[in-house]
């Protein structure tokens, strides 16, 4: 059986003077080691992508995490381009259309950090933006240091529901994981379950409730250390898993 083919909506950047479709190496590399899977990037234009005949092609979508933050107009609200930017309007219309379609078809989802944002906005629900700024909430910024490696290091812990999805790859109870990010869920969507919060009362991951496959967002950032974290890579490897069997139900 050959591996499965996972979609990864890819961000807008410039370089060089133009613009590029890109999705970052730790992504790929993680759905390559941990969940035995190839990728493919999917370009992000603002209209004239065709989410079911890029469904029809593969078996699990990867929502990447982004420094870009989710339009607020796209789930109800005004937004200051200078506070609430940078927007990537073609990841946004690409991924959510992504999301939507997949589910609805029974694709494996692993959506991560932006992506965990985007999964609860197109299903219905809010983000709360500068969750550092509210009462009670802890910094879940990104640390101020020019290592990759320290950014993403392991400080937070979160905590797993018993009888949630991940409890099934993870266990129950408290894991630790990184933290990079100032947006977070606010009004959870209507079809989602929340399966791990923060000390904070940040909501950290999620599943979609009733969902045909595997189907699960996380705000903090398994694929940096799944090569060498035991949690990140079980949740690489369920992803992997779920993809496989939806690539052998396809056949
Ligand atoms: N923009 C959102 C999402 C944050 C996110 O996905 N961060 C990943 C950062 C990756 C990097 O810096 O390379 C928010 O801030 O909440």
């Amino acid at each position: 059986m050959p591996k499965p083919i996972i979609a990864v909506p890819a961000d807008v950047r410039e370089l060089d003077g133009t613009l590029w479709h890109a999705a970052q190496h730790q992504y790929l590399n993680a759905a390559l080691v941990a969940a035995d899977c190839m990728s493919v990037i999917i370009p992000a234009f603002e209209s004239g992508n065709d989410a079911d005949a890029l469904l029809d092609r593969v078996d699990g979508l990867l929502v990447s995490g982004s420094a870009s933050n989710v339009h607020p107009s796209l789930y109800g609200e005004t937004s200051d381009e200078g506070r609430d930017g940078p927007f990537d309007p073609g990841r946004d219309a690409t991924s959510l259309e992504l999301i939507r379609r997949a589910l609805a078809r029974g694709i494996p989802v692993l959506a991560i950090c932006r992506g965990i944002q985007e999964l609860n906005v197109a299903l219905g629900g809010t983000l709360a933006r500068e969750i550092q700024e509210q009462e009670g909430k802890w910094d879940h910024r990104k640390p101020d240091t020019q290592s990759r490696d320290d950014a993403f290091a392991i400080r937070q812990e979160v905590v797993i529901a018993e009888g949630s999805c991940i409890a099934r790859y993870l266990g129950a109870g408290r894991v630790a994981v990184n933290s990079l990010h100032r947006q977070a869920i606010g009004a959870v969507a209507p079809g989602l379950a929340v399966e791990a919060v923060a000390d904070d009362g940040t909501v950290e991951a999620v599943s979609v409730i009733g969902a045909k496959g595997f189907a699960v967002g996380v705000q903090w950032h398994p694929e940096y250390w799944a090569e060498t974290d035991q949690p990140s890579r079980k949740l690489f490897e369920a992803f992997g898993e779920a993809a496989r069997a939806y690539a052998e139900g396809r056949t």
